[in-house]
């Protein structure tokens, strides 16, 4: 078994694409409506947006592959790209997104472990996350990898207003 970061860029956009619509798919389906998840969709990983975010210099997007498979991908926020105005000493996990296949091994530590690593030659000071409150697979595996919640936000899913609990995890 081989597991590899690769950091992705411009020309990969479509894999990026794919794989974020089919990830949010198989997390968030049983818990939504159609609708929303069709107006999420097409806003959030439109070829536009996602072009707009990968040319983003504070954004950076990461695949994980297993053997020669994308099993899942990273997408990290520093400065003004961050979803929440937590200022320059802050780096946000925006997405951990692992395929159901590929899920527990071990592929959502070693995305987390590399946003930490980036956080800390970055030096930062702190690492957050916003996740759905509904979301308690995700919230568990932060609270496992030492995040606490200290805040809450709001969130549109279509129409719909949703609750993101804020994580957040202190680097010393
Ligand atoms: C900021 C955001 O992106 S919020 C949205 C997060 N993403 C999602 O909800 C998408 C769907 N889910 C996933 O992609 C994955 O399940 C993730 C990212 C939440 C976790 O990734 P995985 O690869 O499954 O977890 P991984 O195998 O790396 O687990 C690491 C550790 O966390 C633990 N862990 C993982 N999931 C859970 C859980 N639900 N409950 C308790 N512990 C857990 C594992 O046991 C493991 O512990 P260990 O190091 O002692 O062995």
């Amino acid at each position: 078994m081989t597991v590899k970061i690769k950091k992705c860029n411009l020309e990969e956009l479509q894999i990026l694409q794919e794989i974020s619509i089919e990830t949010f798919n198989e997390t968030f389906k049983g818990q939504n409506s159609p609708e929303n998840m069709k107006a999420y969709l097409e806003k959030a990983f439109h070829s536009k947006q996602l072009e707009n975010e990968l040319s983003n210099l504070f954004s950076q997007f990461f695949f994980v592959y297993f053997n020669k498979e994308v099993a899942g991908y990273l997408k990290v926020n520093t400065n003004d790209a961050q979803s929440e105005d937590m200022g320059g000493e802050s780096l946000e996990i925006e997405r951990i997104y692992i395929k159901n296949k590929f899920q527990k091994h071990g592929l959502g530590k070693y995305l987390l472990d590399k946003a930490m690593k980036m956080a800390v030659e970055r030096n930062k000071k702190k690492v957050w996350l916003g996740v759905w409150e509904k979301n308690e697979n995700a919230i568990a595996f932060y609270k496992k990898m030492g995040f606490v919640q200290t805040g809450a936000h709001s969130f549109y899913m279509g129409d719909e207003e949703q609750v993101d609990f804020i994580m957040t995890k202190t680097l010393n």
